[in-house]
């Protein structure tokens, strides 16, 4: 009796605590307890039972869930290099070139050579400069077009959307590709079946269930077609340049393809892996922007005050120039405010790029298993009481007085992620996210349909390839004149 005892004890001493979870099913898991709500508020209630550390089995993937900043900081600092990986899926194997993209590549040398390719050359302060005429005449039209539709109303979501969508798609292929829509539509869709969660994926050695759940055919269909369409487009972009070389000049501007396409031979890139990468940045770059922008004017046009107050603002400073202009938002102090705020409130890449443990670990005396997916809900840490007052309401003045940045160095505000694997976009998002806003505040005032009142308009999410709105945004625009 006494030497079972003893047996048990010593079990207990040298088997390492798992963070505090629900209970688990058999097979299951804790799928169960995801069911029936979006993940993130999921999470965000669970984490509130069982801790800001929490343990879930996803079907066969044991999952660790930070909702704190305190563990966020443990994750995203402390053990960096620990978590620098991504967890396989199938949508990044398929559609990404076996996962060759920045967002998925696993963290080591080659991960390392293209996060250096973007942060000096393709998302760099100066390459993101260098595309302002790219964003004036797109936005241009999108102005053009809303003011055509005066006094009626318009799907503010689709416009943006679009917009920006043809902004990336510039950026990336410039006027080379024939057919940006063609594209756009192909990724949209892409991106829809591949968001969220796949069964597929949290049964990794079930191999069968990638085709029962359909993910892998569709997956396959669409990457086929982007291939094809990416590799027409290279296709152009050498021959472009080669007419080049013959003598025979063109009006050319160098977009993201040309930049990766000189890094090819000097990196030994192949093209599938540029492909991978376009993909990426477009995968990053058009639904966090186009989602901000309309979380943005659907939290203005609910509180009017603010909407003022911005309206304000913005007109002051763009009328004294003259015209608007990009150099001029870093005097729009409230308007950088209002997007931080949104950021904190919705921020759009919750739960798309969790971490992977690649090495057993302690964190504050929990064992992190091996390979654990691991998640951090920012969406949960931005609006926790114990960090934030009144988290709930859209409040743009609390940026004012606080110093929080996107750098990832404070861990209560984190909407670009942090550490080595921070969003190596923020520049080109923040930019594709003022300039939009600042012009339809400038250019018009707003208002819901007849009937709606300010207040009850409603804000309820979906998840997907982003944290959207799950209704499109629709407002009435009446011009703004001198
Ligand atoms: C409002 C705009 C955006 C938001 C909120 C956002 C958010 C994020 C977040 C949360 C991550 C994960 C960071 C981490 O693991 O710590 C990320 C990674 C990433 N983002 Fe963004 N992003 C935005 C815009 C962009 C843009 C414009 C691009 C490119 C054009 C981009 C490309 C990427 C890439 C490639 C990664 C993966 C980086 C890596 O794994 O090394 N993002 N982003």
């Amino acid at each position: 009796m006494y030497v079972t005892h003893k047996l048990v004890t010593k079990k207990n001493v040298s088997t390492p605590k798992l963070p505090p979870g629900p209970w688990k099913l058999p097979i299951t898991g804790n799928i169960h307890n995801l069911v029936g709500s979006l993940p993130h508020h999921r999470l965000r209630d669970l984490s509130a039972k069982y801790g800001p550390l929490m343990h879930l089995k996803l079907g066969e993937v044991s999952t660790i869930v930070v909702s704190s900043p305190d563990y966020a900081k443990e994750v995203l600092k402390t053990h960096d290099l620990i978590f620098a990986s991504r967890p396989p899926i199938l949508a990044s194997k398929i559609l990404g070139y076996d996962s060759q993209g920045l967002a998925f590549a696993p963290y080591g040398d080659y991960w390392r050579q293209l996060r250096k390719i973007c942060a000096l050359e393709l998302l760099s302060s100066k390459r993101v400069q260098s595309f302002e005429p790219i964003r004036g005449e797109e936005l241009n039209k999108l102005i053009k077009f809303i003011d055509s539709k005066e006094g009626s109303v318009i799907n503010l979501s689709k416009e943006v959307s679009s917009t920006l969508s043809t902004i990336v798609s510039r950026t990336a292929f410039s006027k080379k590709c024939k057919n940006h829509q063609e594209f756009i539509s192909v990724i949209k869709e892409a991106t829809e079946v591949a968001g969220g969660f796949d069964l597929g994926d949290l049964y990794p050695s079930a191999k069968w269930l990638q085709h029962i759940s359909g993910m892998k055919p569709k997956l396959e269909k669409f990457h086929q077609q982007a291939d094809q369409i990416m590799q027409n487009i290279i296709n152009e972009h050498r021959e472009a340049k080669s007419r080049i070389i013959d003598g025979q000049h063109e009006e050319i501007e160098e977009d993201l393809i040309d930049v990766l396409l000189k890094f090819k031979d000097t990196n030994n890139l192949t093209e599938d892996q540029i492909k991978a990468v376009i993909l990426d940045i477009f995968g990053g770059g058009s639904e966090t922007s186009a989602t901000t922008v309309v979380w943005a004017m659907a939290e203005i046009i609910k509180n009017p005050r603010v909407m003022r107050k911005a309206q304000v603002e913005v007109r002051e400073v763009f009328d004294k120039e003259g015209k608007p202009n990009e150099r001029d938002l870093e005097k729009l102090k409230y308007l950088k405010s209002i997007v931080k705020e949104t950021l904190r409130l919705h921020p759009p890449g919750t739960l798309l790029l969790p971490r992977e443990c690649t090495q057993a670990c302690e964190i504050k005396g929990y064992h992190i298993p091996l390979k654990s997916k691991v998640i951090v809900n920012a969406w949960a840490i931005g609006r926790d009481p114990k960090y934030w007052t009144n988290p709930e309401t859209f409040y743009p003045e609390r940026f004012s007085v606080s110093s929080f940045d996107y750098k990832g160095t404070n861990f209560e505000y984190i909407p670009f992620g942090a550490g080595r694997r921070i969003c190596p976009g923020i520049a080109f998002g923040l930019i594709n996210v003022e300039f939009p806003l600042a012009l339809l505040l400038y250019h018009f005032d707003w208002k819901l349909s007849i009937g709606m009142k300010n207040e009850e308009l409603d804000m309820t999410e979906t998840f997907g390839s982003a944290v959207t709105r799950r209704d499109d945004l629709y407002l009435i625009p009446t011009a703004y004149k001198l």
